[in-house]
């Protein structure tokens, strides 16, 4: 994929490119109350959800297509741009005929890659941009590959929003963001626009600046919020919603910095430090591969043993140790505990080679 880029173009904002509306669209007066208070913060693109996908069959699941007549009637009174959701072809068709801007693919479509293709087989040639949502399960290749279905088909103005993703694990997020995994897109595909979306990460208003923030500071090219005249009432996703007010001040308060800086003092400062971390790192190297050849060495010696390769007192004493050690020097007891496990899988598997290596016969 050759990525042009196309944002700075549509947004007709300044960087950060934001899209800020309901969740659903619940009527046209709360449309056309959004899409003035929103435009008022110097937005130019709203969200709307026409057809809302739920996890249950009562939830309130979108007013469907007659949402399309009352945003030609909010478009016509104020020229704001509208984004929604399309999860069928037939959507596709019914969100271009209503000549809505932006299209965006959601979590639980992007899972599945018969859908995508009759998505981007309608899309074919479409000259508006064309969104995809990460899939919900933490797999780069399935995002990746659905930004390429849509690209193949001729969509050249592609993006990725980044909405976090499903785990049975219990968090503080609604949606685990993972961060790694939209940073390993970004570094594939520099030009393709990355877009955050809090309101689904957070799942709850109070964090929604906190991962707005840190989207910023990763250097995300836009966020999508939800954005709600009386969220507590709204008809769907109430608690991840925010008031204008809202939304205004977490932009107010949003701090967003540039990729580079041509400040010379401070590209020179920065190749100074960068140069004593090139050091540093490879004294690490050093030491991990010192450390390797000692694991090696006891590989060898517990074959000759017969002992496992696995020791769990040892494997205790290390994971105990290391993040103490770790605290006197002011480092993260997480980040070390990671990092020695990482180490530890490496030695298991240099040992589990050499344990399991054919021992030569002696002819
Ligand atoms: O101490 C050992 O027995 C080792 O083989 C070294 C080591 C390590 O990497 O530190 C590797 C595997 C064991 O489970 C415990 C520790």
């Amino acid at each position: 994929m050759e990525i042009k880029p196309w944002l700075a173009d549509f947004s007709q904002s300044k960087h950060p490119f934001i899209v800020a509306g309901p969740c659903s669209a619940e009527s046209p007066e709360q449309l056309l109350t959004i899409a003035k208070a929103v435009q008022a913060l110097g937005i130019t693109t709203m969200r709307a959800g026409v057809w809302k996908p739920r996890t249950r069959p009562d939830s309130f699941e979108g007013n469907g297509s007659v949402a399309f007549q009352w945003i030609a009637e909010v478009k016509k009174a104020t020229a704001i741009r509208f984004a929604t959701e399309v999860a069928t072809a037939d959507h596709v068709e019914q969100a271009l005929k209503a000549e809505i801007d932006l299209l965006w693919i959601g979590a639980r479509t992007t899972v599945n890659p018969f859908t995508v293709q009759e998505i981007a087989d309608a899309l074919r040639g479409v000259k508006i941009p064309v969104l995809v949502k990460n899939p919900i399960n933490p797999e780069l290749a399935l995002w990746l590959g659905a930004i390429e279905r849509i690209y193949k088909a001729g969509v050249e103005k592609v993006g990725a929003i980044h909405r976090g993703f499903s785990s049975y694990q219990k968090s503080r997020y609604r949606n685990q963001p993972y961060w790694q995994i939209p940073l390993s897109l970004k570094s594939q595909f520099p030009d393709l626009p990355l877009i955050a979306d809090p309101s689904h990460i957070a799942g709850t208003r109070s964090l929604i600046q906190e991962v707005s923030q840190k989207a910023m500071d990763l250097g995300y090219d836009g966020l999508m919020i939800e954005t709600h005249p009386d969220p507590d009432n709204a008809l769907s996703d109430a608690r991840q919603q925010v008031t204008p007010a809202s939304l205004g001040k977490l932009l107010e308060e949003l701090r967003v910095s540039n990729p580079s800086s041509n400040n010379v003092l401070f590209v020179n400062k920065l190749e100074g430090l960068r140069e004593k971390i090139d050091n540093l790192d490879q004294e690490l190297i050093d030491t991990l591969a010192t450390r390797m050849k000692l694991v090696e060495q006891i590989g060898e010696y517990k074959k000759e043993n017969n002992v496992t390769v696995f020791q769990l007192e040892r494997w205790q004493e290390i994971i105990q140790t290391r993040p103490e050690w770790a605290t006197r020097q002011q480092l993260a007891i997480d980040f070390i505990a990671e990092l020695f496990k990482v180490i530890h899988d490496e030695s298991i598997r240099i040992q589990s080679e050499i344990v399991n290596k054919e021992t030569p016969t002696k002819s």
